[in-house]
């Protein structure tokens, strides 16, 4: 695959300008009747990649199964789901409107998995951590909602094995993270004062609130500004003046959205917002894909999308 050129050398927003268009003309645009492998990142596999999912019969895991099974460089061994799961037994191709695979949906943890991607819930993953350390398999971990013992579950599974863990799988929202960053330096100072608030709209049937993407922008954003950051999530009755070192999060649960983040940064007199808004949920799967790429031939330890994607 094509290599891409990491912005770290150049000045700050130049280097992620230059970085995004050379990315961008590298990749490739996916919708979900047309699966097409991810191809913004370079890799030196040199064999196939035994791909198992974890989730497999949800939204996020149909999306993932359609696309590894489009690419050539990737095989899907495994479709994990919830022991009492209703589809189990059926094929994940045929789950996810693609050929057969001859991978049914099994609650079986597989033995010749490389890298399990996981979109699941909060509660499947202890032992989905647990197997992956007993199979030595790497792991690509997108669930949201994780308790703090599960966070420090899969950072003690780190010194085991290899893990990508980040809350948002997409290129746009990643490069987005960056940018917020740059903008909260930048602003951070002014005179009059700078009211940061984050706003997330997701489809009904989430089961998290706020997303995982909207609580690690408020954490890079965090380090930006100075210790004693307030974290306010949502407002109600007589709540007096907004506080200076507040940063407000507000969910939003609407129809079919499949994520959307804005990043209001609000001053006297004018204001900036980042929007970054999903169109469909190939971003996700197809950075979960990248990210199975680039682990395979990592060591121990654990990773972010940040480093996936050379940012
Ligand atoms: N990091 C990222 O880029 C993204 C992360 N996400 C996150 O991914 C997660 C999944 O999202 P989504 O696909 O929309 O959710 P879904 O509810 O559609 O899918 C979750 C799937 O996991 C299954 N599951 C439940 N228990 C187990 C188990 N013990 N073992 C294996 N599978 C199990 C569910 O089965 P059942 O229905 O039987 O319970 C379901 O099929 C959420 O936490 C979401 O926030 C989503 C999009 C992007
Ligand atoms: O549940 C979802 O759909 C999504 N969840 C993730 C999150 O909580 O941040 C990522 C994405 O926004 C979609």
């Amino acid at each position: 695959m094509d290599e891409v050129t990491s912005p770290r050398s150049e000045e700050p927003v130049q280097g992620l300008v230059t970085w995004i268009f050379s990315t961008l003309s590298r990749s490739t645009c996916v919708t979900p009747t047309t699966p097409v492998a991810p191809t913004y990142l370079k890799n030196n596999m040199s064999e196939i990649l035994n791909i198992a999912v974890h989730g497999a019969a949800g939204r996020m895991g149909r999306r993932v199964v359609a696309l590894a099974s489009a690419d050539p460089l990737l095989k899907v061994v495994a479709a994990i789901e919830n022991d009492d799961n209703a589809l189990l037994g059926q094929d994940a191709g045929d789950l996810s409107g693609v050929e057969t695979l001859d991978v049914p949906l099994s609650s079986q943890w597989p033995t010749d998995a490389d890298v399990v991607i996981d979109f699941s819930l909060p509660t499947a993953i202890d032992r989905c951590i647990e197997q992956c350390i007993a199979h030595d398999t790497a792991l690509v971990i997108a669930t949201t909602g994780m308790t703090d013992a599960q966070v420090d579950k899969l950072q003690q599974a780190a010194k085991i094995i290899p893990i990508v863990w980040a809350p948002s799988m997409s290129l746009a929202v990643n490069l987005t993270m960056k940018v917020t960053q740059q903008i909260t330096e930048k602003l951070r100072d002014v005179p009059g004062g700078l009211d940061i608030e984050i706003i997330e709209r997701h489809h009904r049937y989430k089961a998290d609130a706020p997303s995982g993407t909207a609580l690690k922008f408020g954490d890079l954003i965090a380090d930006k500004l100075d210790d004693g950051t307030r974290h306010v999530h949502g407002r109600e009755g007589h709540t007096g003046q907004r506080q200076r070192n507040e940063i407000g999060y507000h969910a939003v649960r609407v129809g079919d959205n499949p994520g959307e983040h804005t990043i209001v940064f609000g001053m006297l007199g004018e204001r900036i917002e980042i929007n970054v808004a999903a169109s469909n949920r190939d971003c996700y799967a197809s950075g979960a894909i990248a990210a199975a790429k680039w682990l395979a031939e990592k060591p121990a330890g654990m990773y972010d999308m940040f480093d996936v994607l050379e940012m």
